[in-house]
Formats: C-alpha cells, sequence, structure tokens
C-alpha cells in the first residue's frame, strides 16, 4: 500500500479581502522529504507555509498535516515553525530564550539542559550561549531561530527561507544537518527563492503569482523543461504555461 503524504494540501484557495492571494495549490509531501518551495518575492511561499503550520487559515480547500486537518493546536505542538524574521528577546542570552522557548513546550528541565546543548552544537554556537542575543549579528539571530526551531523535536519542520544571512559552509552544515534529521524521521518543508538551495531538495514545487507552475524532483523538473539548470527551468515555466494551468510532472 502507497505510504501517505505527511503534508497534502488540495485545491487550496487564500484571499485576503477581494485579493486571491494563492490559487488552487495542490501539493503532497512524501514523509521524510526535504521538500522545496521556490518562486520569488510575494508569489505566495510565506502565505502558504504558514497555513500549513496553522498559524493562517486557508479560504478553501484542504490542508492535512500527519494525516489530520489544519489547523490544529494539538497539531501544531508537532510542528517546528522558523519565521522569516527572527522571534527572540533580545536583552535575553541564547541559552534563556531557548530555555524560555523549551518551557513552553514544557520540556523537563535536566532533558532540556542537554538538549539545548545538542542544537547549539548543530547551528555551531556553542561558544555563544550565555552571550545576550543583542550582540549577535544576523546569520546568528538566525542559527539560534533554527536551535528554538528543532529543540522539541518536532515531527515536522516548517523553514521559511532559513538560511538567509548564513555564510556558505556554515549553511552546508546546516543542509547536512537537516539530511540527518530527515533520516531520523523528521519531514522538512523549505522556502527559498535561492536556486542552488532548491537543488538539495527531495522535491520541489516551483510557485509564481500565487499558483504552482511545476512540480517534482529537481531533476525531474529540469528534464521536463529540457532546461540546464533550475533557473532555466523556471523561467520555461514562467513563460510557457498557459493561464490557470498547472505543469504536471
Ligand atoms: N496579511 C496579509 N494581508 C494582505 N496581503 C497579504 C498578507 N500577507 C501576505 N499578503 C500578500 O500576499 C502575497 C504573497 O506574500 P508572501 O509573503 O506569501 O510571499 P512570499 O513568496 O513568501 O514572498 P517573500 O519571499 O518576499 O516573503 C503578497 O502580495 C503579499 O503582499
Amino acid at each position: 500500500m502507497e505510504k501517505e503524504s505527511c503534508i497534502v494540501l488540495k485545491h487550496m484557495d487564500k484571499s485576503f479581502g477581494k485579493h486571491q492571494i494563492l490559487k488552487d495549490i495542490n501539493i503532497e509531501v512524501p514523509y521524510g522529504d526535504i521538500y522545496g518551495m521556490l518562486g520569488p518575492s510575494g508569489c505566495g511561499k510565506t502565505t502558504t507555509v504558514k497555513i500549513i503550520a496553522g498559524i493562517s487559515e486557508a479560504t478553501s480547500g484542504e490542508v492535512l498535516l500527519l494525516n489530520k486537518r489544519m489547523p490544529d493546536l494539538e497539531l501544531m505542538r508537532q510542528v517546528g515553525y522558523m519565521a522569516q524574521s527572527d522571534a527572540l528577546y533580545g536583552d535575553l542570552s541564547a541559552r534563556e530564550n531557548l530555555v524560555f522557548f523549551g518551557q513552553l513546550y514544557g520540556i523537563k528541565e535536566a532533558e532540556l539542559k542537554e538538549r539545548i546543548e545538542e542544537v547549539m552544537e548543530v547551528v555551531n554556537l556553542s561558544q555563544s550561549l550565555d552571550t545576550s542575543v543583542l550582540n549577535f549579528s544576523g546569520g546568528m539571530k538566525r542559527r539560534v531561530s533554527l536551535a528554538m526551531t528543532i529543540l522539541h523535536r518536532p515531527k515536522v519542520l516548517i523553514l521559511d527561507e532559513p538560511t538567509v544571512g548564513i555564510d556558505p559552509l556554515l549553511r552546508k552544515n546546516i543542509w547536512n544537518e537537516l539530511y540527518q534529521m530527515t533520516e531520523k524521521g523528521t519531514t522538512i518543508l523549505v522556502t527559498t527563492h535561492v536556486m542552488d538551495e532548491a537543488e538539495k531538495c527531495t522535491h520541489l514545487s516551483m510557485m509564481r503569482e500565487g499558483m504552482l507552475l511545476a512540480k517534482g524532483t529537481p531533476a525531474e523538473i529540469q528534464e521536463q523543461a529540457g532546461a540546464k539548470n533550475l533557473e532555466e527551468a523556471f523561467l520555461y515555466f514562467s513563460g510557457e504555461r498557459e493561464e490557470g494551468e498547472e505543469v504536471r510532472l
């Protein structure tokens, strides 16, 4: 029997007032995937992932996470959501931020202490555990946010532009860590507007103006477009698509 998908969007629409932002979005994210949503600024990536995370609600259509309908407060505990802007308390240290967040999730004191050290190692910030976040660079804050997102070992990780402002070497480390997390069963959804990050995903959706242009593995998308790389493929699908038509792979 075919395994159910971790995230399913069926005919999902989203409007703000009279303005329709997302149009008939259909996506299935397999368990253990690193699924990428690729598209230019303003195409609707954040709106999509916020609906999946249960922070926002679709106007119509179906949104299933772990086979249950979203939004659902209990399900939200299984999700780690990292927004584009960092939600950190500047006057607290990294450790204090993590303790606060871990307590919200009900992680017991001894486990929390150990886990904080683990996650800060993942993002290569062990040396800065007790430094006030005010003194962190943008990239360091991004890394603390990532550490916070994975602290409670969520089954599903939703990362909105996770590596913006992070240098190439550390970006590589973070991607390695994401791969390892999928091997342990985590499913990861990541938004990006950077092609080389999209190439690292197991599956991808290409988006433009609130619609899906193409879906598949990066190789399938390139092949379908007859393109040398994802950038060319994106341009191909942007130009070739008839109004409202989704390219199926
Ligand atoms: N709360 C809101 N009310 C009205 N319009 C909104 C709201 N949130 C987003 N939008 C609009 O929805 C569209 C898609 O925005 P969204 O943030 O989802 O795009 P994005 O692809 O994530 O872009 P970026 O990478 O720049 O964040 C934009 O036109 C934006 O102005």
